[in-house]
């Protein structure tokens, strides 16, 4: 079994001939075969509607916005009527029904057994009593079943919307959702909108659910079940209470709701500082930085408690109201009531001598009833003081749940507004690479009126642009590389090429389509979690590899020629599973990124200073290796000896005008340029022994003078 789950682990899914895929999920010592079929992009435009952004003035209420973003939402978490979530729902309101019968009926079976006992009728009291068992069974279960339908519930939920949410933002071609949504859309800390607020909003909103729900038909069941005892004056005094309850803690209530969402942007800014020192631990410990990070990740922990301890402050007043109000004050309501048809709808036997045995039978059996009535409307109005209060205090989850909502719809509405990225892939391109006057800038915000919890940063309102006007065509076979000083633009270009930022001004951007046709390995090396195989083959998964007719034999040839070779032998094989991250040396992880070049033998290939730390024997071999195998670099470097593998120059001015030169390397002018360069430069290493000479001199003759002194 141990065998099979590590053979899921690397196979991680089946495709299907449909297009979806069945995930392999090891599970309680088995694997779990699950279904995935991705929102079909039609879905994702026709929600867009739902998802408008929200002005950033609103802060979270039950209000008609609140309404408006919880249907949005619940569009996903229930696409049809016939899903099993909806099943679910109707199981849980069918639960939720019979409780509340239930608790009627017993209620009116408590009355009817203190009755018999104290009219001393013990056939009619046993028979109660059969009935009163008979009632648990089905009364318990309800209640086991209304909390296990109320969690699988949350649960479906949140896997819904967790597909949603990760097919939008992780769907990588076009529009790199999760490349954009902090720079372009604003969002921060996305990582937990996904995690922990989709969570909460479905265990809040399935609580709320039954919490709401529950106890507001309970109120209406028991009201209209009292109503018959206790009459119009009785009922009306019963809705008063109610109207009176509901303004004093509605004036009460503070803003849960936006407490509710500063809560979840610090716990999101505290987990995003932890995450952070893990990731870089080791530059952390390089720098012994370790107090400075206790130091930031301490401010985050103490915003985020001082946050939550106003909280409880602030719900001291609130629950004392509450409290006060639900317990005492519905309870002396409850009393008075019960006193109503006793005090002023029925004459007072009691006491009265009975002289006949008739009228003794006939006062005896006005007790026993009244007592019923008493019995069952005390615990009616006890089952309504409870509803009532329920409902009362769910006015609190409601505003938690606006504030939770809030945070939901502001990640949805964010990733479906960022605009769409402009196509730049062609099969009419595929053996070159055009810019027609594109400007290369630093993309603004996007989105401006998104109701994030923490204003955003001011940010230019347009792009910042950092080359004008560039134009040039690359054939298969013309190897560029681009140059300039640091934070010039060289990256940024290749983020243009990819697809990553959108061109510019009036430009346009060719590129041969797909991954076979543009490929970029970036500065810095990215391992991926899996197994040394995933490491080379990335970003394909197992399956692909085995689609793609390769071998472990290809894949050995492929570390060769980047001198690794040495790697599945002295980590257990091309399974092993490590943090590979950690594990492999710099240099050995810019080799890796190679090594993914050469598996997947792109036409075109962008190498962002992606050999800088190898060394430049091994550099070289690779990157005639890369010719070999026909495939067009476009190197980003500022080491001049990389320009010998290629044939054209692009050289950013870097003085802040945006210019930028093109030019065939290997030209007679070039090379011209080039001896010139040298000779200037021997000349001045020839000056530098004349140089020397003369501070000797003049070192010898300060000495002479300080002796002389
Ligand atoms: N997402 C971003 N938001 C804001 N500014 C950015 C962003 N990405 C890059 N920049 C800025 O754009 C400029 C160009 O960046 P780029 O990465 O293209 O530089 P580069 O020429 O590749 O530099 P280096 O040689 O140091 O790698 C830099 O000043 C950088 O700070």
């Amino acid at each position: 079994m141990r065998r099979e789950i590590g053979r899921a682990l690397q196979q991680v899914y089946v495709q299907e001939p449909d297009g979806s895929q069945i995930l392999l999920v090891p599970h309680s010592y088995g694997i779990a075969k699950v279904p995935i079929r991705s929102t079909p992009g039609q879905v994702i435009s026709q929600n867009a509607g739902h998802f408008p952004l929200i002005s950033s003035s609103h802060k979270p209420n039950l209000d008609k916005v609140f309404m408006k973003q919880l249907f949005a939402i619940l569009r996903i978490a229930f696409p049809t009527w016939r899903s099993q979530e909806a099943g679910m729902l109707l199981a849980h309101n069918f639960f939720l029904i019979s409780r509340t019968v239930l608790s009627v009926v017993v209620a009116r079976l408590d009355g009817r057994i203190v009755r018999d006992l104290i009219s001393a009728d013990g056939k009619g009291f046993l028979k109660g009593l059969g009935l009163w068992f008979a009632l648990a069974i089905p009364s318990t279960y309800t209640n086991t079943m209304l909390r296990h339908l109320q969690s699988k519930l949350a649960l479906r939920m949140r896997t819904r919307l967790t597909r949603y949410t990760d097919d939008l933002y992780l769907s990588s071609a076009p529009h790199l959702r999760y490349y954009r949504i902090s720079p372009e859309g604003g969002l921060d800390d996305v990582e937990q909108y996904i995690t922990s607020d989709v969570a909460s909003f479905c265990d809040s909103l399935s609580g709320i659910y039954g919490n709401v729900l529950k106890p507001a038909l309970d109120v209406l069941l028991f009201t209209s079940q009292l109503s018959r005892t206790l009459g119009y004056r009785g009922t009306a005094l019963l809705a008063l209470n109610y109207y009176v309850t509901a303004t004093i803690l509605r004036a009460a209530t503070p803003a849960f709701g936006r407490l509710a969402a500063v809560e979840a942007q610090l716990e999101g800014e505290y987990r995003a500082g932890m995450g952070r020192v893990d990731r870089e631990s080791e530059e952390i410990a390089f720098y012994g930085g370790g107090k400075r990070e206790r130091s930031i990740l301490w401010s985050a922990y103490l915003r985020l408690i001082r946050h939550i301890n106003s909280i409880y402050k602030i719900r001291i007043a609130y629950e004392w109201t509450e409290d006060f109000v639900i317990k005492y004050l519905w309870s002396a309501a409850g009393y008075c009531l019960i006193s109503v048809p006793v005090f002023l709808t029925r004459r007072r036997h009691v006491g009265i001598q009975a002289t006949s045995p008739a009228l003794k039978e006939a006062i005896n059996n006005e007790v026993a009833n009244r007592t019923e009535t008493y019995i069952s409307s005390r615990r009616l109005l006890l089952s309504l003081a409870d509803a009532g209060g329920r409902v009362m205090y769910a006015y609190k989850d409601l505003l938690e749940l606006a504030g939770q909502t809030d945070r939901l719809y502001t990640l949805l509405s964010t990733l479906h507004n960022l605009p769409p990225l402009p196509e730049c892939q062609s099969d009419d391109y595929s053996d070159r690479i055009e810019l027609q006057n594109v400007d290369v800038g630093i993309p603004a915000p996007a989105l401006t009126a998104t109701n994030h919890a923490k204003p955003a940063a001011p940010a230019a309102a347009t792009s910042w642009i950092l080359i004008k006007d560039i134009s040039l065509v690359l054939r298969e076979g013309e190897h560029l590389m681009i140059t300039g000083s640091n934070g010039v633009g060289k990256t940024s270009v290749a983020r243009v090429l990819a697809g990553l930022w959108a061109a510019q001004g009036e430009g346009e951007v060719r590129r041969p389509p797909g991954r076979q046709g543009l490929f970029v390995i970036p500065q810095r090396a990215y391992m991926v979690t899996g197994t040394l195989l995933d490491q080379v083959i990335y970003p394909h998964a197992y399956p692909e590899f085995l689609q793609s007719g390769k071998t472990e034999k290809d894949l050995m040839e492929i570390l060769v020629s980047v001198n690794l070779a040495y790697l599945p032998a002295r980590e257990g094989g091309w399974s092993t599973r490590k943090e590979w991250r950690d594990v492999l040396s710099g240099g050995e992880k810019q080799r890796m990124g190679l090594a993914r070049v050469f598996y997947h033998r792109p036409k075109f290939a962008v190498l962002d200073e992606c050999t800088s730390a190898v060394s430049s024997d091994v550099e070289g071999r690779m990157y005639e290796h890369a010719k070999a195998l026909g495939i067009t670099l476009i190197t980003i470097s500022l080491r001049p000896s990389l320009m010998r593998y290629h044939t054209h120059l692009l050289t950013l001015a870097g003085d802040g005008t945006g210019k930028w030169a093109l030019s065939r390397i290997g030209s007679a002018e070039e090379r011209m340029g080039i001896d010139r360069e040298i000779l200037s430069l021997k000349e001045k290493l020839a000056d530098i022994v004349r140089w020397e000479a003369r501070v000797n001199e003049l070192n010898e003759m300060l000495s002479v003078s300080v002796q002389e002194k």
